[in-house]
């Protein structure tokens, strides 16, 4: 099968993102592993597939696996790529997009200036919602990782994060840690680690372990997951910039049930042709 693609990113968050309009793609689990493989494939941290839709009101489906083939419910540095891949690549003609995921239909919108703006959708915190283990909803929950209690949020993009603050990112113990959140048993899916350095209340640094991926240089749904953790927590004010290690992200989040707002750059590094 021969696949055209488009290599793209989000602050280094990196993707392949595959036409499934106007191409026939049937990929099983095994070769989207094989296509993600830094050194024996394309190399990515998500691979994106563009469908078409059939629900009335609603443009394309966004279906989103992580580079191990997993699919995921939400992936928010690939909501600004696949709004930019569907029209350079002339699949619409709008700049305001209505997105079905596995987790509800996420609203990218092309600005002027070139940076593109979600709605990313309402963030839940049921632990039945993340899926997380845990007797009710709280704030903060205690969790033991290698024999340390963290203060974790749980909060669900569509996708599972576990947001902590710590005194700096450059010290927290990212990849020793982050897998063991990722695996913690009380999350039956897994889970994405946020670890977030409050600066004021209108600026946070953000790295984040991602499920399936490990540490990736930007993560959007983990910047959406750790401003509504840090509003929650009374330590953040309602619209936030995230310096993360790819660069920044402004995130705004009202409150209550009101959607999480995402606001960053997407960008083509080349077009390409792969036989599968
Ligand atoms: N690894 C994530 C999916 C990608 C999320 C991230 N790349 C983003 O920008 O939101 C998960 O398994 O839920």
């Amino acid at each position: 099968m021969k696949l055209n693609f488009s290599k793209m990113h989000g602050l280094g968050n990196d993707f392949m993102v595959i036409d499934g309009v106007r191409q026939t793609v049937a990929l099983s689990h095994q070769q989207i592993a094989q296509l993600g493989h830094r050194q024996f494939g394309i190399g990515f941290d998500q691979l994106l597939l563009v469908e078409a839709s059939t629900t009335p009101g609603i443009d394309f489906r966004y279906r989103i696996f992580n580079c191990d083939g997993s699919e995921v419910e939400q992936c928010g540095n690939g909501s600004r790529c696949f709004a930019r891949f569907v029209v350079e690549q002339g699949l619409t003609d709008k700049t305001e997009i209505a997105v079905e995921t596995a987790k509800g239909v996420i609203y990218p919108r092309l600005e002027l200036d070139g940076n593109v703006t979600v709605n990313m959708g309402t963030p839940r915190f049921a632990p039945e919602d993340i899926p997380f283990i845990a007797p009710n909803e709280a704030m903060i929950d205690p969790l033991i990782v290698d024999g340390q209690v963290y203060d974790i949020s749980v909060v669900s993009m569509g996708n599972p994060h576990a947001v902590q603050v710590v005194e700096s990112v450059d010290t927290a113990p990212v990849a020793l840690h982050g897998a063991l959140i990722e695996n913690h048993p009380r999350f039956p899916q897994k889970v994405n680690a946020g670890f977030m350095q409050i600066l004021s209340r209108n600026e946070i640094r953000l790295r984040v372990f991602e499920r399936a991926a490990g540490e990736t240089l930007a993560c959007g749904t983990g910047a959406c997951a750790a401003v509504v953790a840090g509003i929650r927590r009374g330590l953040l004010d309602a619209t936030v910039i995230v310096h993360t290690r790819g660069g920044d992200l402004t995130i705004s989040w009202a409150g209550d049930t009101h959607p999480v707002l995402m606001t960053g750059p997407a960008v083509t590094v080349f077009a390409g042709t792969i036989e599968v």
